[in-house]
């Protein structure tokens, strides 16, 4: 018979990871149910942006532990519970296996891909239940995995990053967001970035004028070049010339609104005559990462939106600044979201761009948002989540494994609901973190060496940074803080046994491989095969048998990678501005003896997830969701 909830609080040891924004809700939420016996480990130490949402925390603790601080404000109310706090990473080798193993259950809070998988895989190692969690603004979800019944953490790969195909961005954009990844990836880099880097700035029609060296020699800057000709040099040529280039090809236009070129003379008709900005007050701009040319133009509010023609002076002002200022760093700058000159100057290219394809123009805090990938957290959508972690983990403590939900909190209502319950997974076969089922690694036994299969498929594809090798009980290869000459004896230690086996191999030979440090273990089936497609096979090997992960689309610029520290990644619609609903890779259902009938044959596969950045996943579900058995979460 099923414990009661009660008895099972009481008696649980709960390890929370992560006590920022879900954590803190978190930690009150389980002890205000009553969970009396919870250890806390955060790395972190509380800073002034953490205040508005993180409550258990004051002014006064800034700068102090995130984890003891939190069990301080806990124990405030709740004196009589047992609160451990860590302030350490959970990466620490103090956090073992046999750690995690005095817990019935794990929660996590984090905020990034990397903890979220060395938990995971410590869970599965220890073999206790997870509670996985994430939020991004209005969104957010939790994930229950339990080894052996549900998917783990990583049995789906993780979304590609955001990517638009080239022309949206080179000449059709219709969003904002395409401005900016425009200003941001494309003419940026190209004035202050890797010169060397393909670019696609330029390309725009077969006409002479356009060919590669004549446009190189225009975004060349002499040492003699007056700097503001050249600022409305580059402006016109990139506003002015190309969009007139770009209109010169009538089928693009065909359903689409004909872009408008914008030339500085136009804009800025007035100002041509005298230098842009005010040099006289250079000194008052600051230096390095602090010159600005908003301040320098005596623009304060981050949160106005410029009229066209002040982003075309802050975006020559910030040209100049960039060029008189920071001459060193052309060359090497990368797009830094935390780089005033750098923001100014993206926020109003991409909004001279806005202007020319009728898109409206966003302030510098929108702007920076996006090019930074920063979506601003709410204190309610942890909240609901934390208390979503709890209801869970009690499921997971009572072992009510039927009820286990997978929940997702959405910004608009689907069918009327806001949270959209949805039956776990079941792990994925083929799943190289959880799965117990090998690989299987073909490779000519007859000339492989150790050393590919650690570097092409341990390393690369399995991504086990410190491998060791078993077969059976015959340790092969040790990776790590070995000498150099143990290495060399493991290494031919391998050669030996792949020289060995008996040729062709036909059961194959199954080699353990293991990482401590990742607590990741993963059977590899080795078969022998003579030959490999040269084109299709190159590396001599083949690895099958778990999931890749899922590669952004080719033909397409980057959103660029995640710069900031949000908890989950956005999912973002094709076609709308809104942040939409795809569907889960593959839905596999929980097994359930009484019904069978719907679990295996359900193939309905994902549209390509969009994300937002790469450093996490939120993965939504589709608006079809016939398929799911819902539940009202009380
Ligand atoms: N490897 C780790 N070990 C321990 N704690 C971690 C680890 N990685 C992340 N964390 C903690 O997870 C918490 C995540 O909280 P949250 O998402 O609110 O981020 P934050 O850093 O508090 O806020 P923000 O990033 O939005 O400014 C942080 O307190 C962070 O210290
Ligand atoms: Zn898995």
């Amino acid at each position: 018979m099923a414990s009661s909830s009660s008895s099972v609080i009481k008696d649980a040891k709960v390890l929370m990871v992560g006590a920022g924004g879900i954590g803190c809700e978190l930690l009150k939420t389980l002890a205000l149910s009553g969970f009396s016996d919870i250890h806390i480990i955060d790395m972190d130490t509380i800073e002034v942006s953490n205040l508005n949402r993180q409550f258990l925390f004051r002014q006064s603790h800034v700068g102090q532990s995130k984890a003891k601080v939190a069990r301080d404000a806990v124990l405030k109310f709740r004196p009589k519970i047992n609160i451990t706090s860590y302030h350490a990473n959970v990466k620490d080798p103090d956090f073992n296996v046999d750690f995690f193993k005095q817990f019935n259950v794990v929660l996590n809070g984090l905020d990034n891909l990397d903890a979220r998988r060395h938990v995971n895989r410590l869970c599965l190692a220890a073999d206790v239940p997870l509670v996985e969690s994430g939020t991004t603004g209005f969104l957010g979800q939790v994930t229950v995995h339990v080894k052996g019944r549900t998917e783990c953490y990583e049995c789906q790969p993780k979304p590609a990053p955001k990517t638009y195909p080239v022309c949206t961005i080179t000449s059709t954009p219709s969003k904002f967001v395409h401005c900016i990844v425009w200003a941001k990836d494309l003419l940026f880099t190209k004035l202050f970035g890797d010169k060397n880097q393909d670019n696609d700035l330029n390309v725009r029609s077969s006409d002479a004028a356009s060919s590669s060296k004549n446009v190189d020699d225009i975004f060349e800057h002499s040492k003699d070049e007056d700097i503001a000709q050249y600022g409305r040099k580059i402006f016109d040529h990139v506003f002015g010339y190309n969009i007139e280039l770009a209109l010169s090809n009538e089928e693009t236009w065909k359903n689409r609104n004909r872009p408008k070129p914008i030339y500085s003379k136009d804009v800025l008709s007035d100002e041509l005559a005298k230098q842009n900005g005010n040099l006289d007050n250079d000194n008052a701009c600051g230096d390095g990462l602090s010159v600005s040319a908003m301040s320098s133009l005596g623009m304060k509010n981050p949160q106005d939106v410029w009229s066209l023609r002040e982003n075309s002076r802050i975006l020559l002002e910030a040209l100049r600044l960039f060029f008189t200022k920071r001459e060193k760093e052309i060359g090497n700058l990368c797009f830094d979201k935390d780089d005033q000159l750098a923001v100014e100057f993206v926020t109003a290219a991409a909004n001279i761009r806005a202007a020319s394809f009728g898109i409206p123009l966003h302030s510098l805090f929108e702007a920076k948002g996006i090019a930074g990938n920063i979506v601003h957290a709410v204190a309610t959508t942890n909240a609901v989540i934390a208390g979503l972690i709890v209801i869970e983990a009690i499921k997971v403590l009572k072992n009510d494994i039927k009820s286990y939900r997978m929940t997702y909190c959405l910004e608009h209502p689907s069918r009327n609901l806001l949270l959209m319950p949805v039956e776990p997974f079941e792990p994925n076969k083929s799943c190289y973190v959880c799965s117990e089922s090998p690989v299987l690694l073909e490779i000519n036994t007859n000339c492989s060496k150790l050393k590919d299969v650690v570097e092409k498929i341990i390393k690369a594809k399995l991504g086990m940074s410190l491998p060791l090798i078993m077969n059976a009980s015959n340790l092969l290869y040790e990776a790590g803080d070995i000498e150099e000459d143990m290495v060399a004896i493991y290494d031919a230690n391998l050669e030996k046994v792949l020289a060995e086996l008996p040729s062709p191999v036909t059961g194959g030979t199954m080699l353990t491989v293991e990482d401590f440090q990742q607590e990741l273990k993963c059977n590899i089936n080795i078969k022998h095969r003579e030959e490999f497609d040269e084109e299709k096979e190159p590396d001599g090997m083949v690895l099958s048998g778990w999931t890749q992960p899922v590669s952004a689309a080719e033909e397409s610029v980057s959103n660029g990678a995640n710069t900031s520290d949000t908890p989950l990644t956005a999912v973002e619609s094709e076609n709308d501005d809104d942040i939409g609903i795809v569907s889960p890779v593959k839905k596999r259902k929980l097994p359930d003896d009484s019904d069978q009938s719907n679990t295996a044959d359900d193939t309905r596969h994902h549209k390509q997830l969009q994300v937002i950045d790469d450093e996490d996943d939120l993965v939504m579900l589709d608006g079809n969701l016939d398929g799911f058995k819902k539940r009202r979460v009380s």
